[in-house]
C-alpha cells in the first residue's frame, strides 16, 4: 500500500527539521537534460579494491566540477542529474560484448538462477525484469518460481542442486522472502562461489576487511559506487554519510566508500542531529526506504546525492495509483547538490545491470577467462 506522504516532500516525518534554504528555493529549477553530455565509457568495476583505482570521467576532477559542468548553460543552482537508466544502459551493452566474446573463445555462456517464493507483484516484477535483461546480453536464465507456503527445505533443495549445475554460475533468492523463512539459513545455503546478489556472511565479512575482497560486490551498493566513478565523483578523503544500515545496502555502501577511502559516517533511527551529520557530507548515500525524509537542508551545497529509496506514494493522477519517489526530497535536495539520482531512473535499474557484472564476473572467474 501506498504511503499518503504528500508530493512537496512536507510529511509529519520531516516537519521537525530545519527551515529550508529559502534563497535558494525561491527560483524553480529547471533541468535541461539535452545539455548535459552522457557519462563517458569505461570499463567496468570488477572488485571493490579496484574501484578507487579506475580512471575517472574525462575532465571531471570532483563532484563540483561535474556539477559546474551540468550547470554551465543555467543560472540557476541546479544538480547535474545522474542517469542511472543511461548508465545501466551502457552498461547491459558493455556486458553483451564481453559475453559475446566469451562464447566466441570458450563456448561458454553465463547462466543465472532465480528462486521467487509467493507471489509479490513487485518481486514477480523484478524477477520479470532479471529475466528480460539476461536475454538481452546473452545470459541463460534459470527460474524457480514456489508457493507463498513452501517449506525452506524446498528451497535449500533448489539452491543445492544449482549449487552443483556446472552451467549455472549465479544464484540468487528474490528478497524478501514469506516471513516463515529464515533468510539467514537460505543466503547462507548459496555456494559462496555462486552468490551474485553477495548477501553470503562469508562475502560481506570479506569487504569489511582491509586487503580482503568479497566474491561478489552486493548489486545495488555496486550500483551506487559505479555511478559515482562514472560521473567523476572524486570520493578518496571526501566525507560520507550512508543513511540507512541494512544488510543489503546500507552497510555494504558504507563499507564499500571506506574501501574508496571516504571518511564514513552511518545515519540511523537513534542518529542525534542526523541533518547536521548529513550537512557535512560530500557525498550522500540515502538507502532507509521513508519517502522524503532527507530534505533541502539536510544537504551540502555541490554534494553528490544517490538515492536509493523507491517508496510508493498515493498519486490518484497516476495510471498506478501511486507513484515513486526516493528517501531524498527531490526538488528541494535537486537545488543544492552538485549531483543527484532521480527516483526513478537512478540507483534502481543499476542493481539489475549489477547483477549481469556479477553473473559474468562469476563465469569468467570460474572459467579462469580473463
Ligand atoms: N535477491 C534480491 N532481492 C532484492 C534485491 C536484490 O538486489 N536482490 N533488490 C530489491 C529489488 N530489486 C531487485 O531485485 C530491484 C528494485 C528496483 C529496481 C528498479 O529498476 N526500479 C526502478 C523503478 C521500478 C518501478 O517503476 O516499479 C527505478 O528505480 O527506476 C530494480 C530491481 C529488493 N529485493
Amino acid at each position: 500500500m501506498a504511503s499518503s506522504i504528500l508530493s512537496d516532500c512536507s510529511s509529519s516525518a520531516t516537519s521537525r527539521l530545519l527551515p529550508l534554504r529559502r534563497a535558494l528555493l525561491a527560483q524553480p529549477c529547471r533541468f535541461l537534460p539535452t545539455t548535459v553530455p552522457a557519462p563517458p565509457r569505461r570499463p567496468l568495476a570488477i572488485a571493490a579494491a579496484q574501484l578507487p583505482l579506475l580512471p575517472r570521467a574525462r575532465g571531471m576532477a570532483s563532484a563540483s566540477a561535474a556539477a559546474a559542468a551540468a550547470s554551465s548553460t543555467d543560472s540557476d543552482a541546479c544538480a547535474k542529474i545522474i542517469d542511472g537508466k543511461l548508465v545501466a544502459k551502457q552498461i547491459r551493452e558493455e556486458i553483451a560484448v564481453e559475453i559475446a566474446k566469451m562464447k566466441d573463445v570458450i563456448g561458454v555462456v553465463p547462466g543465472l538462477a532465480v528462486i521467487l517464493v509467493g507471489s509479490r507483484k513487485d518481486s514477480q516484477t523484478y524477477v520479470r525484469n532479471k529475466k528480460k535483461a539476461c536475454e538481452a546480453v546473452g545470459i541463460k536464465s534459470y527460474e524457480v518460481n514456489l508457493p507463498e507456503d513452501s517449506s525452506e527445505d524446498e528451497v535449500l533443495k533448489h539452491i543445492a542442486t544449482f549449487n552443483s549445475d556446472p552451467s549455472v554460475h549465479g544464484i540468487l533468492v528474490q528478497l524478501p522472502l514469506p516471513h516463515h523463512m529464515n533468510d539467514e539459513n537460505i543466503l547462507n545455503a548459496v555456494s559462496i562461489e555462486k552468490d551474485v546478489d553477495g548477501f553470503h556472511p562469508l562475502n560481506i565479512g570479506r569487504l569489511a576487511m582491509q586487503g580482503r575482497d568479497p566474491f561478489f560486490v552486493p548489486c545495488t551498493p555496486k550500483g551506487c559506487m559505479e555511478l559515482l566513478h562514472r560521473y567523476g565523483v572524486e570520493i578518496k578523503g571526501k566525507r560520507a554519510v550512508v543513511i540507512g544500515r541494512s544488510n543489503i545496502v546500507g552497510m555494504p555502501a558504507a563499507l564499500l566508500l571506506q574501501k574508496a577511502n571516504a571518511t564514513v559516517s552511518i545515519v540511523h533511527s537513534n542518529t542525534k542531529k542526523p541533518e547536521e551529520i548529513t550537512r557535512q557530507a560530500d557525498i550522500v548515500i540515502a538507502a532507509v526506504g521513508v519517502a522524503n525524509l532527507v530534505r533541502g537542508s539536510w544537504i551540502k551545497p555541490g554534494a553528490a546525492i544517490i538515492d536509493v529509496g523507491i517508496n510508493p506514494v498515493d498519486d490518484p493522477e497516476s495510471p498506478r495509483g501511486y507513484r515513486l519517489v526516493g528517501d531524498v526530497c527531490y526538488e528541494e535536495a535537486s537545488k543544492i547538490a552538485g549531483l543527484i539520482t532521480p527516483v526513478p531512473g537512478g540507483v534502481g535499474p543499476m542493481t539489475i545491470a549489477m547483477l549481469l557484472s556479477n553473473t559474468l564476473e562469476s563465469a569468467k572467474r570460474i572459467h579462469k577467462f580473463k
